[in-house]
């Protein structure tokens, strides 16, 4: 299952062996629970690890390999982040895209044996999501053929880029390109913010962190502002676009190339969160497996929390989105690679399939990744309350994923543009010029749904279900927005007039694709005992997801009542078939403890002993009688005695 789960055989032997290797050097280890630090601490801690794991990471993983790093990563640095954590998720992958050749010999080789530290900083004060709206300005000079970066005002601060407050020496910084007074909108620099011997600020730059968040705090978030600050002209990234030494300014291929960083992560991302959600299901789902509490049977002894339905509803239907979003997460990976290799050539025909199905995916796994995770940590009843589960921390890191690389909602309406063109085509008689991803919107549908109707119909009457909702809505949004342009409404009013019925309608689109991909995959299993596994959690997801957007294929009587009470008895017949491989399922991740860092959900499974020693541990038990009471609560109660 480790082999399905992380792509290949080899890959699983080396996460084990990667695992071992790390566990067998104590240096590599927290030196304590990383609950029991101050952000201060966390930080210091993690940059002594980034060290020795600079020094010695070739003895440990093939560093040129993106998922060994990642799974190294996770393993020593941990999810809170790390003093690098930007440099290589987009620091890296923006000068691979966006620097032309002579720029990549110039700077790529210094990031890659880490001279210098780099981040993404795009975002500002007063605007992150409307890039055509920063305030950043790169206007460039003439006479001494040099940009000058300038924040006009204080909306105008680089906010949020990571590792940009205290660790990046270096940044990719998106700035409006000015030449003779035109603006050529957003453009990404290559910019040194600070001395490489002192570390100080360079002149001309303002730079800080912006203080502790709801997670993620090992990463130095910062804000940045630039007073007349002068870089060469070559340091615009020229791959796409150029401007020569006159001003002269040569066009990219693609008015959005330039964002390729942002679709960069939005394809790695969702890998990255069913690791967290399945980091948080194998926690609870041990702990469940362990916790007794109450009986089913008055006359049987406590029964495992986990035999309880409602428990398994809350976490065997996110079991079965953690793989899900993994397999549709390796297929999002491989069309990236795909495409980047084509954009790096001249072609770039398929960025807007791309743009569109990875905003799609961001939003939709993010959002039920928090909801799983959430519920996960509710599932401990208490002890999930506690910093021991770790769960909270996991929530913390993974529901940012909702908000950076796009604002989910903002990225659900960039998917809705593609299909509101989608759906133009299919209503102007063009369904032949549909993409792949979006053919079935051209295809005719069965009066009513058949499942249930057709023996050994295996997955194909629930795709076509899935497939029947998400054309439907498309169509109803479009033709919503369509009607009011008729009407004589603008545009962009009656696009936010219909935007809710249109991310409804990016939603079920996306959602299909996740059951697809799942689908794809079991398809091409050889393995019987795996494939028989992930065929009942299919059948679990198909039917939960289903059951879960019902009302759309209600509305329409695409569904009966009786198809629905059919759906939902095969939901709870896959929670009763799944409850005695759950813990399996989620033991597959091969989630070491030292990865995992939680007390609540180790693999000995001695809940108790471990909360207990934890507690003990806890730095306010170091003394029996803390300041607080003698300075503030002792003379208090003193006083009241008298
Ligand atoms: C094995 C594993 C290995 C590695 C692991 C890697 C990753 C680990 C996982 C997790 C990461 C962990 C830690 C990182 C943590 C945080 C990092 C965070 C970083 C950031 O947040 S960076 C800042 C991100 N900011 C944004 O995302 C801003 C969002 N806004 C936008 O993107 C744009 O403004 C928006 C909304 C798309 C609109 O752009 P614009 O106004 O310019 O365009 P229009 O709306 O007018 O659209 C015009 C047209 O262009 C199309 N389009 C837009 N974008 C793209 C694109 N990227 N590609 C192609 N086409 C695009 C758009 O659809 C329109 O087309 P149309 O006219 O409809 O045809
Ligand atoms: C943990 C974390 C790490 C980050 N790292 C980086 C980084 O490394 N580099 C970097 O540059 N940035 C980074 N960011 C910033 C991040 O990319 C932005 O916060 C994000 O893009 C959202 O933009 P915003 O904050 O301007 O939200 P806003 O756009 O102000 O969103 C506020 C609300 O307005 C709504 N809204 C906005 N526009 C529209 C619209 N057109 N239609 C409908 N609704 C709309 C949103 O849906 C949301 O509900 C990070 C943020 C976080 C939380």
């Amino acid at each position: 299952m480790a082999a399905q789960i992380w792509g290949s055989e080899k890959r699983a032997r080396r996460r084990r062996e990667i695992s071992a290797k790390i566990a067998q050097m104590p240096e590599l280890h927290d030196s304590k629970p990383l609950p029991f630090m101050t952000r201060e601490e966390k930080i210091m801690e993690s940059a002594r690890k980034l060290t020795i794991l600079t020094e010695k990471m070739g003895q440990i993983i093939d560093p040129t390999d993106p998922a060994e790093l990642y799974h190294l990563n996770n393993e020593v640095l941990g999810l809170e982040g790390n003093p690098m954590a930007l440099h290589g998720v987009m620091f890296i992958p923006a000068l691979s895209a966006q620097a032309s050749d002579e720029q990549q010999a110039k700077w790529l080789p210094r990031a890659l044996r880490r001279e210098i530290i780099g981040t993404y900083a795009q975002t500002e004060l007063g605007h992150g999501t409307n890039l055509q709206n920063l305030e950043t300005t790169a206007t460039y000079d003439l006479a001494t053929q040099e940009f000058v970066l300038h924040t006009p005002q204080i909306t105008a601060l680089k906010w949020w880029p990571g590792n940009l407050g205290k660790s990046s020496n270096y940044a990719v910084v998106v700035a409006h390109m000015i030449i003779k007074a035109k603006n050529y909108g957003p453009h990404p620099f290559m910019v040194q913010l600070r001395d490489e011997k002192t570390h100080e600020p360079l002149p001309g730059i303002t730079i800080g962190d912006i203080g502790p968040k709801m997670a993620y705090n090992i990463v130095d978030n910062g804000f940045l502002g630039f007073n007349k600050y002068r870089i060469p002209r070559t340091n615009l990234l020229m791959r796409h676009t150029k401007v020569e030494a006159d001003g002269t300014y040569i066009k990219p291929p693609h008015a959005k190339i330039n964002y390729s960083a942002m679709v960069h992560v939005r394809a790695y991302m969702l890998t990255g969160q069913a690791i967290m959600l399945a980091s948080a299901l194998n926690i609870a789902t041990r702990y469940s497996s362990v916790r007794r509490q109450g009986q089913i049977d008055k006359s049987q002894p406590e029964v495992k929390v986990l035999e309880y339905q409602t428990q398994q509803h809350r976490l065997f239907p996110s079991i079965a989105r953690a793989y899900a979003f993994q397999f549709a997460g390796a297929e999002t990976v491989k069309l990236y690679e795909h495409v980047l290799k084509e954009m790096k050539s001249g072609n770039v025909s398929l960025m807007a399939d791309l743009h569109a199905l990875t905003s799609g995916l961001k939003s939709v796994v993010t959002y039920q990744t928090g909801e799983g995770i959430e519920q996960a940590r509710m599932a401990c009843g208490g002890h999930g309350y506690s910093m021991a589960s770790y769960i909270s921390e996991i929530y913390g890191v993974a529901i940012g994923g909702c908000t950076y690389e796009g604002e989910n909602m903002v990225m659900l309406l960039q998917l809705a543009r593609y299909l509101v063109k989608s759906a133009a085509l299919v209503k102007s008689g063009q369904s032949s010029k549909l993409g792949p991803l979006v053919a079935y919107l051209g295809v005719k549908s069965e009066p009513t749904s058949l499942i249930d109707r057709i023996p050994n119909s295996g997955f194909t009457e629930y795709v076509k279900t899935f497939q029947h909702v998400s054309k439907r809505q498309t169509l109803k949004a479009a033709d919503m927005f369509f009607g009011l342009m008729e009407k004589g409404e603008k545009r962009e009013i009656a696009w936010n007039k219909c935007s809710v019925e249109l991310n409804r309608a990016s939603r079920l689109h996306t959602r299909l694709f996740i059951v697809e991909a799942f689908v794809r995959r079991v398809n091409e299993i050889a393995d019987i005992r795996i494939k028989e596994a992930l065929t009942d959690l299919l059948h679990l997801h198909v039917n939960y997801e289903l059951l879960d957007i019902a009302s759309y294929a209600l509305e329409d009587g695409f569904l009966s009542a009786s198809q629905l009470d059919y759906i939902r008895d095969q939901v709870y017949l896959y929670l009763g078939k799944i409850r005695p491989n759950a813990v399996s399922l989620l033991d597959s991740w091969e989630f070491s403890d030292i990865e995992l860092r939680s007390v609540l959900g180790r693999r000995d499974g001695n809940v108790y002993e471990n909360l207990f020693k934890w507690a003990k541990s806890s730095p306010l038990n170091k003394t029996d009688v803390l300041s607080s009471v003698t300075q503030y609560l002792k003379p208090m109660m003193e006083k009241a005695r008298l």
